[in-house]
């Protein structure tokens, strides 16, 4: 760990008394989800952290799968601050190999289970199989009443990582085919809020940034990291809040290709378009003036119906609706009365909430507000009906 001073720190005894104090109720856990390609590099980042030296207790939730995708049992791991290379482990039994599938059941169950050791660990990763599709997964921890009233009070979502072969992703990228039109990997992609391009020892940097490109084509609004072996500063993983309002002010107001690459891209003169195309999955950007009271409600419907009944609002119901599916979105905006508010969305559920006036993460918010949607069939006719509702 470069700089352990950037992780949040541990809180305990007197810190978490007046953390429970100020807020009215104990800290939760972070929960990190894992997703990535299919030998991209998961395990590897996941026993690194497991091993290294970092003075957290990460309970990790592993999904041990084979070729036959029987599982034998799911693991958990509990590191030693003390003594990295301890670590206790229990077995659950799974009915089902597949999180993805599984995780409304036994996956919460497991971490339930683990809960009961809460005090015993700082933060949850949870390693999905190489097919997943985080996004179901997220909505499980996030903005959802069955786990805000349950497990919701013990853990709270931090982020999702996705680990991307930089020898295979872009062949994985293009050849990336469902019924849907949006595969795994680009679902992958489109879903996480940050992304390791990992095995990047093995081939040229020309096609490390052709890969890159394409990500970031993909999913504008994600941080993208390169890596070897998962060596990453867990800072940028973990503690990441990026649910929250903090670090989505952050990310969007840089421009639209700087997000963080660990390496400065000012001067390449690759062309950054704000609409892109893979396979039907796209994403669209859309910048956001102050908003009227009313304006600001018309977002909110305008959100709900795009989200929620896959329709823009005013148009007819038809064949053409169900070619609209957000599986992301993010935004943040300004209104005329001065408050600062950011969109989060996981594919039909978001949130529109207002940041705290004089916080942390109530600086350094540009006037000209952003709307991020991350999707299918976020074509021109999407763009001119959001900016209607914007500007119009
Ligand atoms: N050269 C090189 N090899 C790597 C790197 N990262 C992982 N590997 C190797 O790639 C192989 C696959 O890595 P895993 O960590 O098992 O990948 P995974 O994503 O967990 O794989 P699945 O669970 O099967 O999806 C292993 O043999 C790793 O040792 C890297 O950055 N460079």
């Amino acid at each position: 760990m470069a700089d352990d001073e950037e992780i949040p720190t541990l809180i305990e005894g007197d810190a978490l008394e007046e953390e429970i104090e100020s807020k009215g109720q104990p800290p939760t856990v972070p929960l990190t989800i894992i997703c990535g390609f299919l030998g991209a590099g998961k395990s590897t980042l996941v026993k690194r952290i497991l091993t290294e030296r970092h003075g957290y207790r990460i309970a990790v939730i592993m999904n041990e799968f084979g070729d036959t995708a029987d599982i034998e049992a799911k693991t958990i791991n509990v590191s030693s601050p003390e003594d990295p290379s301890q670590q206790s482990e229990e077995f659950l039994e799974l009915a089902n190999g597949c999180l993805c599938c599984s995780i409304k059941d036994t996956g919460v169950a497991a971490i339930e289970k683990l809960m009961q050791r809460k005090g015993a660990f700082d933060h949850i990763l949870l390693e999905t199989t190489g097919l997943a599709d985080p996004g179901p997964i997220a909505s499980m921890f996030w903005q959802n009443e069955e786990f805000a009233m349950g497990l919701g009070r013990d853990i709270h979502l931090d982020g999702v990582v996705c680990v991307v072969d930089a020898v295979f992703g872009r062949q994985q990228m293009e050849e990336d085919h469902s019924d849907e039109g949006i595969g795994e990997s680009l679902r992958q992609i489109a879903g996480s809020d940050v992304i390791l391009l990992n095995k990047v020892d093995l081939v040229p940097s020309t096609q490390v940034e052709n890969t890159e490109d394409i990500i970031r084509s993909i999913n504008p609004a994600a941080s993208i990291y390169r890596t070897i072996r998962g060596q990453i500063d867990l800072k940028h993983i973990m503690g990441i809040d990026a649910y929250t309002s903090r670090p989505l002010i952050k990310d969007l107001s840089y421009s639209a290709h700087d997000h963080g690459h660990g390496h400065d891209h000012s001067d390449h003169d690759h062309p950054h378009p704000t609409h892109y195309e893979l396979r039907g999955i796209s994403s669209l950007q859309v910048d956001c003036p102050s908003l009227s009271s009313s304006r600001h409600e018309k977002l909110d419907e305008w959100i709900r119906s795009v989200l929620w009944e896959q329709q823009l609002p005013g148009e007819p119901s038809g064949d053409g609706a169900s070619d609209l599916i957000v599986l992301r979105c993010k935004g943040m905006f300004k209104t005329m009365a001065g408050r600062t508010y950011v969109l989060q969305g996981v594919r039909n559920l978001y949130d529109i909430m207002e940041v705290e006036e004089g916080g942390e993460a109530d600086t350094g918010v540009p006037d000209m507000g952003k709307i991020v949607l991350i999707g299918k069939g976020l074509d021109e006719r999407v763009r001119y009906s959001l900016e209607n509702i914007l500007r119009n």
